[in-house]
């Protein structure tokens, strides 16, 4: 469902958050639409992950709005949020060392219809599927990060935030996870992606929200950012 007035199915405005004393976030805005994947790209510490993790209410000290699917969730808690159909992958990755790769794909509760089953996730994830009775400090990290973002598909959340997915990965298997984005926005889901990988940033996403200090300083489509990528890079200090 989008939203009346702005014909978005997401949109942050004026999104401040802080960590005690020590503000991260000065005033976010940017928007998605239904289908849509948007990075949020920006040099170490510009404020991605909190942007992220006040989404998601785990940075509870925050303000502003935080609209999805015409709701305002700022004041509302994690779990909440996580009913309300979005869901977080974050850069850590979480996956249960003791448990197996089935063990972990069950974990997460079914909050909305629509979730995919264990069966069908092994079916869009072969790699997982010829590893599911491994335990999970047996994987690789490409397949922890599989094992990752296929879990949160779970939940039946049409919104996915994903945090770095192609972090520490081998170019190959950046590759695999860029396909397996593709394949989710065919399938309709909305995904917010923090990237500092430009060139993975660019194969699979249609807007970039750049981020700086807390703030967006530009957004631009994959086109505008392939025709001036010397500004890009300058945000990102490379
Ligand atoms: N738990 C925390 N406590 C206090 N300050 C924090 C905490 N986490 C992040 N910060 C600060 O908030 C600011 C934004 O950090 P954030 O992690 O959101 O940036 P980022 O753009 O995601 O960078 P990175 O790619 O390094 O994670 C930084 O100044 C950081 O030092």
């Amino acid at each position: 469902m989008t939203d009346h007035a702005t014909g978005k199915v997401f949109a942050v405005d004026d999104l401040k958050a802080w960590y005690g004393e020590s503000q991260a976030l000065h005033g976010m805005n940017f928007d998605l639409g239904e289908g849509e994947l948007v990075t949020l790209i920006g040099r170490n510490g510009a404020g991605k992950t909190t942007t992220l993790r006040s989404i998601m209410g785990i940075v509870k000290n925050r303000t502003g709005s935080i609209r999805f699917n015409g709701e305002d969730l700022i004041n509302k808690r994690t779990f909440q949020i996580a009913r309300a159909g979005i869901a977080y992958c974050p850069e850590e990755r979480d996956i249960f060392s003791a448990l197996t790769v089935s063990e972990n794909l069950s974990l997460p509760p079914v909050l909305r219809p629509g979730g995919i089953s264990d069966k069908d996730l092994l079916a869009q994830f072969p790699n997982l599927e010829r590893r599911k009775g491994s335990m999970g400090t047996k994987l690789s990290g490409g397949e922890q990060q599989m094992l990752a973002i296929a879990r949160i598909l779970r939940t039946g959340s049409r919104f996915l935030l994903l945090d770095e997915p192609s972090e520490g990965l081998a170019p190959v298997v950046v590759k695999e996870i860029g396909q397996q984005l593709l394949k989710l926005k065919a399938l309709g889901y909305t995904i917010l992606l923090v990237e500092q990988n430009l060139r993975f940033a660019k194969s699979v996403a249609d807007r970039h929200v750049l981020v700086e200090n807390g703030r967006v300083v530009d957004v631009m489509t994959t086109d505008a950012l392939e025709a001036d990528m010397a500004r890009v890079k300058s945000y990102l200090g490379v």
